[in-house]
This record gives structure tokens, C-alpha cells and sequence, in this order.
């Protein structure tokens, strides 16, 4: 479900590098370094990653050794120097690229710190995770970042190491004044059975956390500290002392959009005046902008709660805590707190317009399909990849299916019908590209792949959300996995996919305190996460914006929860679209109640393409294309894919009738008649009549012949029966019967097209320029509305979707006529 990787220019394209920044980029070594690893062919990529997994494995055998010491005043001199980089890399031109390793073993603690026994630092060992202990250490140094958050550490006996946090929400790609906050000099943290490894250069070693709830932020009264005794004094933290100046400095984070910060500088507030009901309304809308929903309504409660509330803070604390309903999709509770605000301002616009949100909001996850705009969620998704719409589950559940990795997989619960609605989803957490100038390159050691930021910010972000949103962690704990997880993913029928729907919105039983001492009450399981988001992201090609070219992050990268149940099958009987960041699932054909519901996890034409991507999360695939196309054999099927990819790299001045004919020649010579899939669905045919049918139009349109246009029709019927449609009326000419209105649609409406959907309807769009070329009005209404069925096969909307998706099309083709014929 994810991008693969292509060359240089691609990638820098993705990544949005300007042309200076690119001259620049491209005379910096650590750009040629980065091209090198992202443009690694396959095989190096496979073999960079095995010797990683070659050097955690010796690591492994090797076992425990004595820790290697670290003089305090070099430890400080190396924080500080990767402090003045990142700081130089955040206020210049230059192009940073950071490289991590994703996949491998690695501890998350599932104990309490009150059930471990302290440890010293002198009594750690490297290559060691210390189970059963905690570390009690303070900053001695200013933060800095890498991939992790970094800071030099000392222990009670004054014994220093350097500590790599990683996955710390909102540190990806934290400026100093965030990295300062979180953890500022002399924090003092408790860290949950920390591992003590060696570093990359094997000289020195680091207290390495990857799971961020392994680091319990101490309060000045916490028993811990009380009983401590210190043999260095503690560095001045330079913190406010007042609730009112941490209330100043949260404020300036909060106005610069450093809503982590501020909501963390309003923690620190409250531990001076714990009631503060400013304090707390203004961390509940920190909270709302970091979409830590619970929270947020937490602490707005907490203020609603407390009867001397008047006046503008009520209608804040209350306009907060709606807010946060409706962001846990609560659409009815959101309401009637949006509906109390205007008790008390009436006709106060921003709440009138969430009233009417909400009510929308409602009726879509009630009504289903013809609830949701999607001509509007289209425009929508032009403008933002955020789309504000309800989940919604359609006639499917989450079934048994043993001979599938994970056990389960999703089944329609009653008859359904070609195009119906199956269900609606919001993403959990999504991760974008680089768009800034750090680029991450994450080699993947489950999957052996290479990922960029996208994939490291959906990992970061879904960390974040089980911390903020306790009760949705089941959902994310209950994703598969992969064959290499432990434990095993839980076995059908928990959880039911109402139920895994419902975690995905409803925060029931939440503490909602997550963040308040920035001591996190969920633990996260950072090797599940990571494994779950290996197996189960999805690459966001949005269908409002124009295909983007696969790489290693181009695309973002987002987990949903009930599509993330849905198996895989080429030739899916469902088929999954992006709208914004919304994932739309519909059927692909007629089910019967109790089929099974799968859809492409890679939209490719191609066998050899989509085998390979495949091979990285199951073997082979069993779909009945898969296994039509295996039957002519790896030899056809390669050659097919090199016949389409040499006729894909002529100039259009090249594509001439003679050149596409012989495309359509030699493709149709790797299907043997009788043995292989010749007659059936023949998806690289498709592209091969697409291309003639192209260039026969370009021709007729050039040499004004009209009599040209029927081949140009045939042709793309022809490339429409390759992917499955029966075509019922090819006549080209004369007259139809006279219940042949304008209406009938010539093509049978019991499939939408297998694999390339978007090429199927602009060649019906096509059959219908052709038509009425040669002033066949009739026939091309037909295939207008062929050509509408079959886009709402796939999309839904009926016309007025039709209308805003082809609107150039319908320009360049000259048929928009065709709308009211
Ligand atoms: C996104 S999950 C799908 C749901 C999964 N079956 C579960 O129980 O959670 C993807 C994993 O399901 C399994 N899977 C999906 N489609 C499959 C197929 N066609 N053949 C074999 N395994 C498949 C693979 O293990 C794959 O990595």
C-alpha cells in the first residue's frame, strides 16, 4: 500500500527542493550521500539492510559489556556542537538528511516505575536493556535533535552519558525553543529499563529510549526526587517560577505554532497554581491544535465544571470541550455544547456554523451515501488534504480468514450492488513528505524497504495518538503486524469491526491526562507501532490532484482502521480511494452476501510490478488475474512489461497509428490462444488499445477525416473489454432500436473496470468524442453516460461529481454538450 522508489530527479521533485536549493543541495556531500542511499538500486538497498540486520544480530550474539565512560566535559562539547548544527541547519539554506533504522527488536517497558529497583549508571552495561530497573537521571546540557532528542544525562553520582529519545511526539522536526521546553536543563527523569547500546562508530555508548512512555517526568515532590541526593548540583533551568510567566512563555509558543511547547510551558504553570482556569482553557486549545482530543476536553471540563465559571470563560471552556467532541467524532455531544454556547451568546456565528457541522456530520455516518457531498469533498480535497466529513460502515464486518497473515479479513453482511458505498474512513494518523529541507531516508528491517519522512511522521504520529487517546491504543495494538511479531496478532472474533471503528472516534474510559506532567499513562509498544504501520500504511494519492510519480516519499503515508482489516486481491471485488486524507471504499462488482471484501493494495497493470511489491508482504497472490497471468508464464509477463514501457518512452511525436499498432501487435502476441488468458481480462492490453485508440484520434483530429473516428470508437471499446467491461452494443452506425434512448447505457452494469478505472472512463469519454465527431448524437449520449456510470462505479457522486472531476476533459474532448443531450 505504500510507494516504491524511483531515480534522482523524481525524488527531488517530491521532496519540493527548489531549483537554487537544488544547485546548492546537489554540491553538498551529504546530498550526494543521500542520493546514493535513496537511489540505491534494489539489490543494494537489500543488502544495506541485511548488513544492519547482520549488525544487530552480532550485537545480539556478543551480549552484554561493560559500560564505556564518557568524560562529562566532552559529552558537553559534542551536545553542544550538534546543537549549533541543527541550529544552523534550521536558520539556513542548508539541506539536512537523517537516516534511521526501523523494524528491529527493541524494548518498550510494560512495568511501572513504582515496581522497578533504581540503577546506577556505573552498574549498566552496554548492548544490555536493564529489565526490572530505572535510571534516575537529570540534563546536564542543552537539548539537541538528530532523528532523536538528545541531551547529555547524569546520575545521582554525577556520572554522565549521552540519552537518545526517539519518537517523542511533536519532535519531529522541532525547533530549539520546542526541543528547550520539552526538555529543558536539569530535567529530572526517571527512564524505565533503559538499554544502554554502543554507537555506530563503536567508540562510544548512549542510553538509547524508543518508546517515549519509557521517560517519566519527575515532579519536584515526587518521593523519588525527595529521597535523591545529588553529587552535582543541578544546572540552572532558566524556567519561569510564576503560573503567570509560564502562562507569558506558553502563550508565545502557542502565537509562534509551537502548540507542544505551549501546552507544555501551561503544564508547568499549573504546577504552581493547579487550578488556573486560564492555564487550562488555554492548553485545551494547544491540546485541539495538536488533535490530542481527550485532553483537550479534559481540561475544558475540569474548567465547565467548577461553578464560579462565568461569563466569557464558560463560553470558552464550552465552545473547547465541543470542539474536542466533535474531534472525537461525538457529532451529537459537540452539538449540544456548540447549541449552549449560543444560549449564552446568541447567533454567535463560529457556534451557528458548528451546529450546522455537526448536524452534517451526523446524518452522513447515519445515512450513508447519498449524505455525503462528494463533489464538494472533491473541491475540498483540492485545497486541503484534511477532509472534514463522519466514518461511516457500510454493509460489510470483520470475518475469520485463517489462510491470511493477521487471521481476519472483511465480508459483506447482505447482497450488495456494483458502486454501493462500503464504508467511509478518517485516518488515525497520517504522515507527510518532506517538504522542509530535512530529509529522512528509514530503512525498513521488517520489510526491507526504504521509506522517507512520510513513513517516519506516521510512526511519530501514532505513537502520539495512543499516548493522547488511551482508549483508541486496542485498535492500533489489534493491527497486524507481520509474521516476525510478538505476540501474535489477536485471533478473530476480537476485535469486531464495529468495535474497531468505534476506538477510532469514541475516547470512552480515557484519563485524558496524558500530557498534563508530560508523564504519559498509555505505554506504547514502539516495535508494534512501527510493524502495524509496515503492514498495514496506506500512500495517499489523493483523487483531487494529479498522480504523483512512486517514490520512496511522495506520497503521504496514513493508517486507517477498519480498511486496514480488508485483504488483498488484484482484481479486488472493492476498490479504495483517497479524498484528501478520507479513504472511500466501494464494490467493484456484485457480492453476495458473506463474499469477501478485498480490494489492490498497488494499482499497477503490470504482473511483474505488483508481484513485486507484493512479495514484500505475503508470497505470491492467489486473485484469479494473478493466477491467469502466472499461467502464461514469467517470460510473457516480462515482456509485456517492456513492450509498454519502451512504447511509453517514444515522444508523443513518436506515438504514431503504425507505432501503436504494432504495440497492440506484439502485446497481443504474449497471450496465447486457448492456454493463457486470451478473450478474459487482459489489463495490459488495456494500455496497449489505449494507446492505439490515442493515436488514432490524434490523427483523425490532425487529417480532419471523420470516417476515422469508428476505429478510434472500436478501439477503445476494445481496451474497455481488456479490463473486464462487456460492451453490448458495438454497432457503429445506423439505426437502434427505438427503445434505444439516450439513456441506455451500452455497456453491462455489472462490473467497474479491473485495475485502471480513471483510463476506462476517459476512453468511454472517448467512444463518446468519437460519436459525436461523426454527429452520432445518439450514440455518443450513450457512452457519455457509459462513461459516468462507470466513474460512478468507482467515485459515486452521479453528475455532479462527474461534472467538477472531467470539467477539462469535457473542454479539451469539445463534448460538454454532451450534459444536455
Ligand atoms: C492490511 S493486512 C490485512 C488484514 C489482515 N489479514 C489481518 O488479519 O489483520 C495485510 C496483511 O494481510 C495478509 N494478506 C492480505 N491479503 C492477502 C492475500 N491476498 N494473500 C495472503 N495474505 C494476505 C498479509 O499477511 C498482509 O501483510
Amino acid at each position: 500500500m505504500e510507494p516504491n522508489m524511483a531515480g534522482p530527479e523524481s525524488i527531488f521533485r517530491s521532496i519540493g527542493l527548489s531549483e537554487s536549493t537544488l544547485r546548492r543541495a546537489m554540491n553538498d556531500s551529504r546530498t550526494q550521500h543521500m542520493l546514493a542511499a535513496a537511489t540505491l538500486p534494489e539489490e543494494d538497498v537489500v543488502a544495506q539492510i541485511q548488513r544492519a540486520k547482520d549488525q544487530f544480530e552480532s550485537e545480539r550474539r556478543l551480549g552484554p559489556g561493560p559500560r564505556v565512560p564518557v568524560l562529562r566535559e566532552h559529552l558537553a562539547m559534542s551536545m553542544a556542537h550538534w546543537r549549533r548544527e541543527l541550529q544552523k541547519s534550521l536558520t539556513t539554506d542548508e539541506s539536512i538528511f537523517r537516516r534511521t533504522y526501523i523494524g528491529f527488536p527493541k524494548h518498550s517497558s510494560r512495568t511501572p516505575l513504582s515496581e522497578l529497583a533504581p540503577i546506577r549508571l556505573a552498574d549498566m552495561q552496554v548492548r544490555k536493556t536493564h529489565v526490572g530497573s530505572y535510571l534516575l537521571c537529570r540534563t546536564f546540557t542543552l537539548p539537541t535533535r538528530l532523528v532523536a532528542i538528545c541531551a547529555g544525562i547524569e546520575d545521582t553520582d554525577g556520572v554522565v552519558q549521552m540519552l537518545s529519545i526517539y519518537n517523542f511526539p511533536g519532535a519531529l522536526s522541532a525547533t530549539l525553543e520546542t526541543l528547550d521546553e520539552i526538555l529543558p536543563l536539569g530535567t529530572t527523569i526517571a527512564l524505565r529499563e533503559p538499554t544502554m547500546k554502543m554507537d555506530t562508530s563503536g567508540r562510544s555508548a548512549f542510553i538509547r529510549v524508543d518508546s517515549p512512555t519509557d521517560v517519566v517526568f519527575l515532579d519536584a515532590k515526587d518521593p523519588i526526587i525527595l529521597d535523591a541526593r545529588w553529587r552535582t548540583p543541578a544546572a540552572p533551568s532558566g524556567l519561569p517560577s510564576t503560573a503567570d510567566a509560564c502562562r507569558l512563555r506558553g502563550n508565545a509558543h502557542f502565537k509562534a505554532e509551537r502548540y507542544l511547547a505551549a501546552s507544555i510551558a501551561y503544564t508547568r504553570g499549573l504546577r504552581f497554581e493547579p487550578p488556573s482556569k486560564s492555564l487550562l482553557l488555554n492548553r485545551a486549545l494547544a491540546y485541539l491544535h495538536l488533535e490530542y482530543y481527550s485532553a483537550a476536553l479534559s481540561d475544558a471540563e475540569l474548567v465547565i465544571r467548577d461553578e464560579t465559571t462565568e461569563g466569557q470563560d464558560r463560553v470558552k471552556a464550552l465552545f473547547r470541550a465541543a470542539r474536542a467532541y466533535y474531534g472525537r467524532a461525538e457529532y451529537s455531544c459537540a452539538q449540544q455544547l456548540f447549541k449552549e454556547v449560543l444560549v449564552y451568546e446568541p447567533g454567535q456565528v463560529e457556534s451557528v456554523g458548528w451546529v450546522r457541522r455537526c448536524e452534517q456530520r451526523m446524518k452522513e455516518s447515519r445515512d450513508g451515501d447519498g449524505a455525503y457531498d462528494w463533489a464538494g469533498m472533491y473541491k475540498e480535497a483540492q485545497d486541503s488534504i484534511h477532509l472534514d466529513v463522519a466514518d461511516w460502515v457500510g454493509p460489510v464486518e470483520v470475518a475469520s480468514m485463517p489462510s491470511r497473515g493477521g487471521g481476519r479479513g472483511v465480508i459483506a453482511t447482505r447482497d450488495v450492488r456494483v458502486g454501493e458505498l462500503l464504508m467511509v474512513a478518517k485516518p488515525y494518523a497520517v504522515g507527510f513528505p518532506a517538504t522542509t529541507r530535512e530529509t529522512y531516508l528509514s530503512y525498513n528491517l521488517s520489510t526491507t524497504e526504504i521509506h522517507g519522512r512520510s513513513r517516519v511522521e506516521l510512526i511519530s504520529r501514532t505513537i502520539a495518538k495512543v499516548m493522547a487517546e488511551p482508549s483508541s491504543a486496542p485498535l492500533v495494538c489489534s493491527l497486524y503486524a507481520g509474521p516476525d511479531s510478538l505476540p501474535a496478532p489477536p485471533t478473530y472474533p476480537e476485535p469486531a469491526a464495529s468495535k474497531l471503528a468505534a476506538a477510532a472516534g469514541s475516547a470512552q474510559g480515557n484519563t485524558a491526562t496524558t500530557l498534563t506532567n508530560l508523564t504519559l499513562v498509555q505505554d506504547v509498544d514502539v516495535l508494534h507501532i512501527e510493524r502495524a504501520c509496515s503492514f498495514n500504511a496506506f500512500g495517499i494519492q489523493n483523487i483531487s490532484s494529479a498522480p504523483k510519480a512512486r517514490t520512496f516519499d511522495s506520497t503521504p503515508s496514513a493508517l486507517y482502521a477498519l480498511p486496514s482489516l480488508v485483504n488483498h486481491a488484484c482484481a479486488g471485488t472493492a476498490t479504495w480511494a483517497c479524498w484528501g486524507d478520507v479513504i472511500v471504499v466501494r464494490a467493484t462488482c456484485n457480492l453476495q452476501r458473506g463474499e469477501e471484501v478485498t480490494m489492490a493494495y498497488v494499482n499497477s497493470s503490470t504482473y511483474v510490478d505488483r508481484a513485486k511489491f507484493l512479495s514484500k508482504y505475503f508470497g505470491s497472490c492467489d486473485c484469479w488475474l494473478c493466477a491467469q497471468e502466472r499461467r502464461d508464464g514469467e517470460e510473457r509477463c516480462i515482456e509485456r512489461e517492456r513492450l509498454t514501457d519502451a512504447f511509453r518512452r517514444y515522444t508523443p511525436a513518436n506515438r504514431t497509428v503504425s507505432a501503436a499498432r504494432d504495440f497492440v501487435k506484439a502485446m497481443e502476441a504474449t497471450y496465447i490462444p486457448g492456454l493463457s488468458t486470451a478473450g478474459q481480462v487482459r489489463p495490459m492490453m488495456q494500455i496497449a488499445y489505449g494507446a492505439l485508440g490515442m493515436a488514432l484520434r490524434m490523427r483523425a483530429f490532425e487529417t480532419g477525416q471523420r470516417s476515422m473516428y469508428g476505429e478510434v470508437a472500436t478501439t477503445y471499446m476494445q481496451a474497455l473489454e481488456a479490463v473486464g467491461i462487456t460492451v453490448i452494443d458495438k454497432s457503429l452506425r445506423g439505426r437502434l432500436a427505438p427503445s434505444d434512448s439516450r439513456t441506455t447505457i451500452p455497456i453491462a452494469m455489472t462490473r467497474a473496470p479491473v485495475l485502471e478505472w480513471h483510463e476506462a472512463t476517459l476512453q468511454a469519454l472517448g467512444i463518446c468524442a468519437s460519436f459525436y465527431a461523426m454527429l452520432d448524437d445518439l450514440r455518443a449520449a450513450r457512452w457519455f453516460k457509459a462513461a459516468q456510470w462507470l466513474n460512478d462505479a468507482i467515485f459515486g457522486g452521479g453528475e455532479a461529481l462527474f461534472r467538477v472531476q472531467y470539467a477539462h476533459v469535457f473542454e479539451d474532448m469539445n463534448i460538454s454538450a454532451c450534459f444536455n443531450m
